[in-house]
């Protein structure tokens, strides 16, 4: 994020309250207030009464000034409160966006949303939160100590002012031009921070495969190279520290050298000694402190506000794209839907393997049943297949694209996971629905709606555009509710994982024959036996070497099926429930 954006950012925020903004430009003057008395005061105390001989008119000069002061401290408590008007409202903005960013992901991935990256942005909100409201209040309150110290010095002498706003203007316009970098580099120290934490965590990590590959000198050499690379990002942020500095001496501290040097020249000019004390005290008791702020709180918080904004907008762009056509990022014609070739997959390094060198093709189009005991491997098969786990070896492939590596966007594109825990999120039953594809037109909504038998319940919900409590709902109806938005999904490869158990066995039927009839693939984790005689093929999962094959295949070269089978057979008739996972 470039300071123009960190600027365009912070004055959104204040374009878009501006009665609150105007309070708070009310109350700055009247914290102002001292700022604009004290030179004032302190020369009239000075000449009028002190030099004068007259200590009680230096005493009343000074009793203006403590109501002035007591004036200011009564306008900066209520600038405070003006600001949390502005403030709140961004950061509420920015939650918004954040979880909905979070929302679009986990439909998109067919999860819940990872609430633990909520937390984190959240947390990152604060910090713009607070950061912001530094930042107005540095900002709004040099302009008005400033401008205060300004008009008073004028009113002591216009040459004196004079004086005073030649450096100043230096030292802001040094400013104005460093800011850039210094942003740059408090960015480049950031990432240099994170990269080397994240280059030394990974090599503790894998600390036992490193020294077992004797890799310890090409590790050593990465974090080192990282080391130097923050040290070097340091040393230029020490640089700008020095460069905060230099402007505060010129803008600060020069005047105050300038007024001294030019004393005799001035009092020569007519000016009285309280005159001069004045400008020294509007110098040095209003410009300074408001420049120290002002060059403190941008350079400081306002490059904190840009970095955590610039980290909380990416990850909030970073969503998948649910509303692309159909035909978008699938090759057309696909003959391979999903490949796995010599997979892998444990859980961690001494657990056994739930896949071992597992190989399998399906055809676009093909409808697979994926059967087995519980514990078997189904739910890690399903989420290998779609990208959300990463096999030890081997690869998994969707049209012929590797899964590693590819975007949530991407990924969101070629497929749907629909899980066990069906989310429905607080909204409207047709924002629900139209989730992963908002530009659906009503005709396919209503389609889709009777295809999956969610009719009765939009007829008892009155509609589309009635609310949802999710905690109203039973598991089935949020089943049914997930699995129309899914079927909606853009995505030609659907994965079904135990998707329906709570659903009855006919709506069960009914919402697999219409993913069936669905252009695409469908993979179904099957809960009951059932979903394994509707499916094309079927897999059973029984070890780590599982077997494909059709349905009659599989009975007459699969023990573990028959046994399945046979379980299911041994039902009551017209029991076409049984679960399979507690066969
Ligand atoms: N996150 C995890 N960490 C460690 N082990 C896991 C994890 N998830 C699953 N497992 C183990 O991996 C194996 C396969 O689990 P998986 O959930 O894929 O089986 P499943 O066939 O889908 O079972 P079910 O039908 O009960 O859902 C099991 O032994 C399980 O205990």
């Amino acid at each position: 994020m470039t300071a123009a954006a960190v600027r365009g950012a912070a004055l959104a925020a204040l374009r878009a309250r501006p009665r609150a903004v105007l309070r708070l430009a009310a109350w700055s003057a009247a914290e102002a207030l001292p700022a604009l008395l004290t030179g004032y005061a302190t020369a009239r105390a000075v000449d009028d009464g002190f030099l004068a001989g007259r200590p009680g008119t230096g005493l009343a000069w000074l009793a203006w000034l403590a109501v002035a002061v007591v004036v200011g401290a009564v306008g900066s408590g209520r600038a405070f409160a003006c600001l949390g008007q502005i403030v709140e409202p961004f950061r509420d903005d920015l939650a918004r966006r954040v979880v909905d960013a979070a929302l679009h992901r986990a439909t998109g991935a067919g999860g819940r949303p990872d609430t633990s990256a909520v937390a984190r942005l959240t947390h990152q909100i604060e910090i713009v939160r607070d950061t912001l409201g530094g930042l107005v209040m540095a900002v709004r309150g040099f302009l008005f100590a400033a401008a205060a110290a300004l008009l008073g010095l004028v009113s002591l002498a216009p040459l004196v002012a004079a004086i005073v706003a030649g450096p100043l203007l230096v030292a802001l316009a040094l400013f104005g031009a460093a800011l850039p970098a210094m942003v740059q580099r408090q960015r480049e120290y950031v990432r240099a921070d994170e990269r080397l934490g994240e280059s030394a965590s990974a090599a503790l990590a894998g600390q036992r495969d490193v020294v077992a590959c004797g890799a310890q000198d090409a590790v050593a050499g990465e974090v080192g190279a990282q080391i130097t690379a923050q040290e070097a990002a340091e040393r230029a942020l020490a640089r700008m520290a020095a460069l905060r500095s230099l402007i505060l001496a010129v803008g600060g501290w020069l005047p105050i050298g300038v007024l001294l040097l030019a004393a005799p020249w001035l009092v020569r000019r007519g000016l009285s000694a309280g005159a001069i004390l004045g400008a020294l005290v509007y110098v040095s008791t209003g410009l300074q402190p408001a420049l120290h702020t002002l060059v403190q709180g941008v350079a400081g918080g306002g490059l904190r506000f840009a970095v955590t904004l610039d980290r909380i907008l990416a990850t909030a762009r970073r969503r998948p794209r649910p509303y692309a056509p159909r035909s978008a990022a699938v090759p057309r014609r696909a003959p391979v839907a999903v490949e796995l070739r010599d997979v892998t997959f444990r859980y961690g390094p001494a657990a056994r393997p739930v896949l071992d060198g597992f190989d399998l093709v399906l055809p676009d189009g093909d409808h697979l049943a994926v059967v087995g005991p519980s514990g078997a491997g189904k739910s890690t098969l399903a989420a290998l297949t779609a990208g959300l786990l990463r096999p030890q070896a081997g690869t998994v492939r969707l049209t012929g694209v590797p899964v590693a590596g590819l975007e949530q966007s991407t990924l969101a594109a070629l497929r749907v996971l629909v899980p066990q825990e069906a989310y429905v999120f607080t909204g409207t039953l047709g924002d629900n629905l139209r989730y992963l594809r908002g530009d659906v037109d009503e005709a396919e909504l209503a389609a889709a709606v009777d295809a999956l038998g969610l009719r009765p319940l939009v007829r008892r919900f009155g509609g589309l555009s009635a609310p949802v409590d999710p905690a109203a709902l039973s598991a089935g109806e949020r089943q049914l509710i997930a699995a129309v938005r899914a079927y909606l999904s853009p995505a030609r490869l659907a994965i079904l994982d135990e998707a329906t158990c709570h659903l009855d066995a006919a709506t069960e039927a009914r919402v697999e024959a219409a993913f069936a009839a669905r252009p695409g693939t469908l993979i179904v984790i099957a809960h009951r036996i059932s979903s394994a005689l509707r499916a094309r093929r079927v897999l059973i999962v029984d070890g780590s070497r599982p077997v494909l094959g059709t349905h009659a295949e599989l009975l007459a070269r699969s023990a573990a099926y028959r046994e399945l089978l046979g379980h299911w057979q041994e039902r009551p008739a017209g029991h076409s429930g049984t679960s399979l996972t507690s066969a």
